[in-house]
């Protein structure tokens, strides 16, 4: 079965972390850097945890810690991820286990961020290697500029509301609103 994707808004949002070590960290970072309430669990955890931990637990996994969690993410040895799972299972939280795709009930995904859009890719945990590429591929050709493409179809969008346009003629007037950005621009660059 093929997941659903989703845009998750983690502002203020309790996540647990399991784990301490390096995979830990980067998911924490992630994480923080969205807004969330990154709580970490683990008995050892590497120096840069402690920037992004909202609150930072140096002891095992229990039970108790998914209490709470709008989302877990387990990062530690196999065994406990295992616990880790059951427990999330049990109380119908989403969990990232970085150690077996089978068990996820979510995965991480590759994101690419650029002038408030974001693009999100999964392979169903078959090939992150690739997914990884990909989003560098889509680094490569999306353009610079696209925040100016954003705020032109934001704009246009409040004009279409007010105007009361159907929403089958918006695409072809957003279009005609895109090139009309590079035409300006040619020609102020030409003046
Ligand atoms: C299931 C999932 C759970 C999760 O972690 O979310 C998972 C699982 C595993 N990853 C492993 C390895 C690698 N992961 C990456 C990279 C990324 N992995 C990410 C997500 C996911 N990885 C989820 C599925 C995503 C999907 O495919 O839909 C990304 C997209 C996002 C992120 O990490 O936040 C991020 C790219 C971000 C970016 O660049 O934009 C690279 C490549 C690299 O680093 O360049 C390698 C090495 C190459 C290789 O092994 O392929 C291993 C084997 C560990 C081992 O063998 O020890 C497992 C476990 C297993 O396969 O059993
Ligand atoms: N998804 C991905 O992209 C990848 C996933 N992995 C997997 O991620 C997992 C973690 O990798 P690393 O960070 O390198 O591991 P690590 O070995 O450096 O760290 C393990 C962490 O788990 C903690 N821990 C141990 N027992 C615990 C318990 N009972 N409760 C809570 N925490 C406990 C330790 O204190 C330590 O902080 C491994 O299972 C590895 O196979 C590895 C590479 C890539």
């Amino acid at each position: 079965m093929s997941p659903y994707g989703l845009f998750l808004l983690l502002e203020g949002k309790r996540v647990l972390v399991v784990g301490g070590g390096p995979v830990a960290a980067a998911k924490a970072r992630e994480l923080h850097a969205h807004g969330a309430h990154v709580v970490v669990v683990a008995p050892d955890v590497v120096a840069d945890l402690e920037a992004v931990a909202a609150e930072l637990h140096r002891r095992p996994f229990v039970p108790q810690d998914v209490e709470g969690a709008y989302l877990v993410i387990a990062a530690a040895p196999p065994p406990v991820n295992r616990e880790v799972r059951h427990v999330a299972d049990q109380r119908a939280v989403f969990v990232v286990a970085v150690d077996d795709v089978a068990s996820c009930t979510a995965y991480g995904a590759a994101r690419l961020e650029r002038g408030g859009l974001t693009i999100a890719i999964s392979s169903s945990g078959t090939a992150p290697a690739l997914v990884a590429l990909l989003r560098r591929a889509l680094e490569a050709v999306i353009p610079d500029d696209v925040e100016r493409w954003r705020e032109v179809a934001e704009n246009a969008r409040s004009s279409w509301k007010a105007a009361g346009i159907p929403i089958e003629e918006r695409r072809p007037i957003l279009l005609r609103a895109l090139d009309a950005l590079y035409d300006k621009t040619e020609a102020s660059s030409s003046c």
